[in-house]
This record gives C-alpha cells, structure tokens and sequence, in this order.
C-alpha cells in the first residue's frame, strides 16, 4: 500500500507526483561506481545487486571498503556510473531532490554538516525546506532542540558544543524535516561510550528506516540485518548476529578469496 504524507507526496519537474513506498524497501540493482584519482579511474563499488527492507541495516567493512560510498547512493550523494538506486520505489537518478527530503544523512563528523553559527539557527536552517514562517521555524527549532535536551545550548556557538552535543544537533536538524529515511555514517565513532549509549537508545525510539554504516560492532548488533562490503563488493547479507560473527572470522583469520565466496556465503 503506498504511504501518502506531506513529505511523501511531492512533485518533480514535470509535476507528475512522486509517490513513496516504505514497503518497496531500499533497492540497488547492478550498481557500480566509479571515482577520479590522480592514477585515472578507479571502480568503487562494484556491481552491487541488493535489497533493504528490515528497520535497520549495519553495514559492515574494513576502512576504504566503500561503505560511506555506499550509503550516499540512498540520497543522491553518490552518482553511480551503471546500474539503478531506488529509494522506497522511486528512482534517485530521476528524482534527486525529492529523495533528498525523505532520505537524511548524517555525517560521521558533524563539523562536516553544521554551517550555521549556533544549534537554533541550524535547525531552523533545516526547516527552510517546510512551508513554516521565520517565527514558526524559530520556535519549531527551540521545541526540537528542548525535546533532545539541548536547550541550554540552543544559542551557544557550535565551536562551544562537546562533540556528542555537536552530533545530538546534527540529528536534530536531519531529523527536523522527518525523513523517512535515515542514513547514518559511522554515528558513534567520535563518541565516548556513555554518548554512543545514549545516541543507540535514541535510534532505537525513531520509526525511520536506517541504514548504518559502522566499525562499532556494539551498534551493529542492536540493527536487525547487517551487510558486509569488501574491495567495494557485497559479499555477505543476513541478520546481524550472524553476519557480525562472520565478519568477525573474517577480521582475524582473512577474508575468503572472490571463488571462495561464491560458493560459500553469496
Ligand atoms: N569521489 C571519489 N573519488 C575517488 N575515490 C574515492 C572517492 N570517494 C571515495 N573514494 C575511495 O573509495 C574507497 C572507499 O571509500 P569510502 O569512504 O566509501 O570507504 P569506507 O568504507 O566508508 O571507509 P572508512 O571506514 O575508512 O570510512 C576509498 O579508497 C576512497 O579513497
């Protein structure tokens, strides 16, 4: 059944409606990307087929495997160079900028993604996208902070806030628009153990689906599936337990050689 909302419901360039379908799940299909390095063009990702439906999806892999490449497919950031991204039924090549507004990422380090002076006036920057005046966007930006608690530091400036508060900011301004898609780069990383719990719980409480892209295998365990990508390839899908055992063997004892793969986990 196709899910109709404000934010669901939109309009492209030639005012056709673009309708969203949570139930479709997130779909690439045959997805390569390339990237420009000094030694001419290097392949990225590599034909990558796969389905995301579950709530919550980690997505696992050494440094440099193609994670973060991965996750930006969902909201545009990335441009493949072959195959299709799909974004709960609609083409993110043919619809970048409404995907752009149902799916909302967030950024390992949020000093990459805050621009504006203070938290209130990120937040409000966020809002922009909704139909609010300055007043309204002001007071939705203090209700949104107050509910993360972070009201105390609503006017401060962002070079005054702890890294975890900067984070805490970052998600409430993605979060101020209500995607219905939420991608995560590495969210604890910069974290201490206390505020990586905290931001966990949170996660836990949001009906978005997510995507997570992870080194903290703590996180990655409270996800319900979880993928592993290697050298740009997917190689391994299935719930999270599993998969972060699998990964585990990988880390310690090597990871399988392409032949071995496709008779094995694949
Ligand atoms: N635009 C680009 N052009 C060329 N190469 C790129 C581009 N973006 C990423 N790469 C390269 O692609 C590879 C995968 O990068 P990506 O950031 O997706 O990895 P990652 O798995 O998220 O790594 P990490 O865990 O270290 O954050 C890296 O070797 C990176 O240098």
């Amino acid at each position: 059944m196709p899910f109709f909302n404000r934010r669901t419901l939109s309009t492209n360039t030639t005012s056709r409606p673009v309708v969203f379908s949570p139930a479709a799940g997130l779909e690439l299909q045959n997805v390569s990307v390339t990237g420009e390095t000094p030694e001419g063009t290097s392949t990225i990702l590599h034909e990558i087929t796969v389905s995301l439906r579950q709530p919550k999806t980690a997505v696992l892999g050494l440094n440099g495997s193609g994670k973060s490449t991965f996750l930006k497919l969902f909201n545009g950031l990335t441009h493949c160079s072959a195959g299709t991204v799909n974004v709960h039924g609609v083409n993110v090549q043919e619809h970048t900028p409404d995907v752009r507004r149902t799916a909302g990422l967030l950024f390992s380090d949020p000093q990459a993604q805050l621009i504006m002076p203070t938290p209130t006036e990120d937040v409000e920057l966020s809002l922009q996208r909704l139909n609010l005046n300055s007043a309204r966007r002001r007071q939705r930006a203090l209700e949104l902070l107050t509910q993360r608690g972070l009201e105390h530091r609503a006017h401060h400036s962002i070079y005054q806030l702890s890294g975890g508060e900067r984070q805490l900011v970052a998600l409430t301004a993605v979060l101020a628009v209500e995607p219905t898609v939420l991608l995560l780069d590495e969210p604890t990383t910069l974290l201490d153990l206390r505020n990586a719990l905290r931001l966990m719980e949170l996660l836990e409480q949001l009906p978005q689906q997510m995507v997570i892209s992870t080194h903290d295998l703590e996180l990655a365990a409270r996800c319900d599936e979880a993928i592993i990508i290697h050298e740009g390839k997917l190689i391994d899908q299935g719930p999270a337990p599993d998969i972060i055992d699998i990964y585990r063997d990988y880390c310690a004892q090597g990871f399988p050689a392409e032949d071995e793969r496709r008779g094995g986990h694949e």
